[in-house]
């Protein structure tokens, strides 16, 4: 008898299995458990608020059939909703009855609250108003594969990415990683494949999303005790690209969730596509589990572009923006930038909007004289490493020392110099920099800026220090 509502319960299931996908199988009937059966109505506990909309929204017909099957024609459903504590780490559960006599297409996508509970956060990419769960790919229309330029410099991971998007989650490439550095078509091509994949197979989840907003999002769900609901929410998605991975640097919980979403994904057959700016063996500040899996599938990199590549960008751009220019000016353009695509096409349209300013013809002296400032006024990217070795050659140091776990004033010094120019010169976040200066947390980094601009203001000889190494950055 105490045991009636398993065995119903597992006879459910029987039921059930044979009439889902075994993927939605696994991902939404086994992790539910059955708690008891009493007068006829069954109660399961879920996992979160979300799993329990998603069964309700997905699900209900054929739990509501099956409940009868099995329990008998005045058979009712009642969940247990696992929720975080608000006030310590301990989950409770809320009870919840089933719709069973609402017709699910007039049900918002709410839970009936207490009054003192905030709404739980849907997940942020769902399209408002719409009943079925849809997302918003996040794709940039442009990014396709049709524009993505192609050379010797992306040729495999070019030809990778369209394997991928051909079998999305069938090929070996899985996870496919691209690297490169910055500007080089990194998003372009990682979005192409989405872009391709939402073409060839419209019902596919297909998600893009960069690792800062990620975190974001990971930090708010955390906050509002919705962990679980962002969990889940990543779990679904069938392609899933994560640009900029590098950015996790030195953020342990988001890495250890990306872990589970990764895992999750992989195991069920999904597709990983990562971007970021180094090779996963030169990543720092990453856990070790999180990088062994992101050789699990294929790394390609982004090269630099030869000038044919570079002069076939051009050329297309000015094709696509319908105007005309010479092929001595496209010519000047291509062998004058040549790092960065996203700086190719930067020099084209300030090249424009000169002409079209001053109402002058686009002749190669205008271009010349354009291009000639753009490329002297262009900052160079500047990565960490260089700056740490630019800080160390400064005070005769070798580069390892700022990795040494030592409090000696000149390194500490040095140190500080360093993550004070990475934070003023780059886009790294706080805890990218300091995984990357010394294996330090976001609070050192920060300290070291706050220490750093004091010092500027207080000590001659320091301030002197830091102006002539910042001329030598700048150089
Ligand atoms: N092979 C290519 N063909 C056509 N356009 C390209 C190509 N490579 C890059 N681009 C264009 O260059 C610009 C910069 O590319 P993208 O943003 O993808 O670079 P990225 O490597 O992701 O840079 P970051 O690391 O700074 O984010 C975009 O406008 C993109 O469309």
């Amino acid at each position: 008898m105490s045991n009636e509502y398993k065995s119903a319960w597992e006879k459910c299931l029987d039921v059930i299995k044979d009439n889902v996908p075994s993927s939605s199988f696994r991902t939404w009937f086994e992790p539910i458990e059955p708690v008891k059966l009493e007068n006829q109505v069954l109660t399961i506990q879920v996992p979160s608020a979300f799993f329990y909309e998603y069964l309700e929204e997905q699900f209900i017909d054929i739990l509501r059939k099956t409940l009868r099957m099995v329990i008998g024609p005045g058979a009712k459903l009642e969940y247990n909703v696992v929720m975080g504590n608000k006030n310590g780490n301990q989950p409770y559960t809320v009870s919840y009855p089933t719709n069973n006599n609402v017709k699910i297409q007039n049900k918002p996508l709410t839970i009936p609250l207490k009054s003192d509970e905030k709404p739980t956060i849907r997940n942020p990419f769902i399209i408002p108003g719409i009943q079925k769960l849809q997302i918003d790919p996040q794709l940039k229309p442009d990014n396709t594969f049709e524009n993505f330029v192609e050379g010797d410099c992306n040729r495999l991971a070019r030809s990778a990415g369209f394997a991928v998007a051909q079998n999305p989650g069938g090929t070996a490439f899985n996870p496919l990683m691209i690297y490169g550095n910055s500007g080089l078509g990194k998003t372009h091509l990682a979005q192409a494949i989405g872009i391709e994949v939402k073409e060839r197979f419209p019902d596919k989840v297909v998600l893009y999303v960069n690792a800062n907003k990620f975190q974001t999002q990971y930090t708010e769900a955390t906050r509002n005790n919705n962990r679980n609901d962002f969990l889940h929410f990543y779990q679904m998605v069938d392609v899933l690209i994560l640009d900029d991975v590098h950015e996790f640097a030195g953020k342990e919980k988001t890495q250890e969730t990306f872990f589970h979403i990764f895992n999750h994904l992989h195991q069920m057959g999904k597709q990983l596509i990562l971007t970021s700016d180094k090779p996963p063996i030169e990543l720092k500040g990453m856990e070790q589990r999180l990088l062994s899996r992101f050789k699990w599938g294929l790394t390609a990199d982004l090269q630099t572009p030869d000038f044919e590549t570079r002069m076939e960008i051009l050329r297309r751009k000015v094709y696509k923006d319908g105007i005309t220019l010479s092929e001595e000016v496209l010519e000047y353009i291509a062998s004058h930038v040549t790092n960065n695509v996203r700086e190719l096409e930067g020099a084209l349209v300030s090249l424009l909007a000169q002409s079209m300013l001053n109402k002058r013809e686009i002749t190669l002296e205008l271009a010349a004289k354009l291009i000639t400032k753009l490329v002297k006024n262009s900052k160079r990217e500047l990565s960490i490493e260089y700056i740490s070795k630019v800080v160390c050659d400064y005070f005769n140091m070798p580069v390892d020392a700022l990795q040494a776990k030592t409090r000696k004033r000149e390194v500490v010094q040095a140190r500080q110099i360093a993550m004070y120019f990475s934070k003023s010169l780059t886009k790294y976040s706080l805890a990218s920099i300091g995984a990357q200066i010394g294996s330090k947390d976001h609070a050192t980094v920060l300290h070291a800026c706050k220490t750093v601009n004091n010092l500027k203001d207080t000590d001659k000889n320091f301030r002197v220090f830091v102006e002539e190494i910042e001329k030598k950055l700048k150089m």
